[in-house]
């Protein structure tokens, strides 16, 4: 591997963790990166970047232009034009990508197993939320990602209660013509106040199959501690019927580097708000850890990660939780200066 990964596993702990990827991002570079993606996901990703980019007479520009207008954030908040991209993306060389596991679900409080069932937070999930959004309330966020599912949903939506940006985040409803055109916003300053909050099903948690609404602690007695263990946290051994890490990776990885990477690239700000296991497959791709280093990778509840996209590349600011929130902050010109800007706009 050419990044020094300081610390695989993420746990609150890990604040002071960070490392500097050598390879610049952006699916191009996958054909020599060392990320253990599947064969299939390598496939999606070499066959995408190759209508977005090689298919473009190598114009890498342009490409990413035109990919960023053509993405689902093409809404009546926030259609920017290809100017305005240009502008931005010469102006810009810096985004935060900040990532938020959601806060306890009823059935984490129940011990069960989750997956792609739709259950909400829990009183503690929702506290954690606010506790989350306390966290990141200095780092600016331009863009919301989320998973179709409600404890995702709430849990950024909750989190930016305690923003203080204070822009409002509005869900987009992409479903059909009607959603798209009842939704619409008429007064130019009012979207600017806004953020948009895009939902895609490809950020959802891994489908755990037969697991699903079973106790975790009855499974590990009836099919063993290792079993259990492997279906758990293993890479590439699927649940009963369920989608393994790998095949889990195939969709959020896919999803994060064809929608969310070409917003990065232009400057946007970001933060994702989805599961344990569909973040692990988006950290193993931007932390570029193993197949091995992966089963370690433990998310806590909603503790947010912060990561610094860069000229390319995706610098890891470990949680901005405590003690340490002040390196993160002092980290990047930018972000000291977004902060001192509120401090500014809040006397
Ligand atoms: O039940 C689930 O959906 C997940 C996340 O809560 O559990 P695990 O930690 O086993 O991946």
């Amino acid at each position: 591997m050419d990044a020094a990964v300081c610390n695989p596993s993420l746990g609150p702990s890990s604040s002071s963790s960070c490392y500097v990827s050598s390879r610049p991002s952006f699916c191009p570079d996958l054909r020599r990166s060392s990320v253990r993606l599947s064969s299939e996901v390598f496939k999606v990703k070499i066959g995408r970047l190759e209508r977005s980019l090689c298919r473009s007479s190598g114009n890498k520009l342009s490409a990413v232009i035109a990919s960023a207008s053509q993405t689902s954030v093409s809404d009546p908040i926030s259609t920017p034009s290809r100017n305005d991209l240009s502008d931005s993306l010469k102006k810009s060389n810096e985004a935060s990508l900040i990532l938020i596991r959601h806060g306890e679900s009823l059935w984490n409080e129940k011990n069960l197993f989750t997956g792609s069932v739709d259950v909400p937070l829990t009183k503690k999930g929702v506290e954690e939320a606010i506790q989350a959004g306390k966290r990141i309330s200095n780092i600016p966020v331009d863009m919301i990602y989320t998973s179709s599912l409600i404890r995702a949903q709430m849990t950024a939506m909750l989190a930016m209660t305690e923003h203080r940006q204070q822009k409002v985040p509005i869900i987009l409803h992409d479903e059909n013509e009607r959603a798209r055109t009842w939704g619409r916003i008429f007064s130019e300053e009012t979207k600017k106040q806004s953020i948009p909050v895009v939902t895609a099903w490809q950020l959802n948690e891994r489908m755990y199959g037969e697991l699903q609404g079973l106790n975790k602690q009855e499974t590990v007695e009836r099919y063993g501690k290792e079993q259990v263990h492997e279906w758990r946290r293993s890479y590439d051994i699927p649940p009963p019927n369920g989608e393994s890490l790998a095949m889990c990776a195939q969709r959020a990885v896919t999803y994060f580097c064809d929608e969310i990477e070409p917003q990065l690239f232009i400057g946007k700000n970001v933060m994702i708000a989805a599961h344990g296991n569909s973040l692990r497959s988006i950290i193993m791709y931007l932390d570029k850890l193993t197949t091995q280093e992966v089963i370690s990778l433990e998310l806590s509840t909603g503790v947010p990660l912060l990561y610094i996209f860069k000229e390319g590349r995706f610098v890891r600011r470990g949680s901005p939780v405590g003690p340490t929130e002040a390196g993160v902050y002092a980290y990047t010109g930018k972000l000291a200066q977004y902060r001192q800007k509120l401090d500014e706009m809040s006397h």
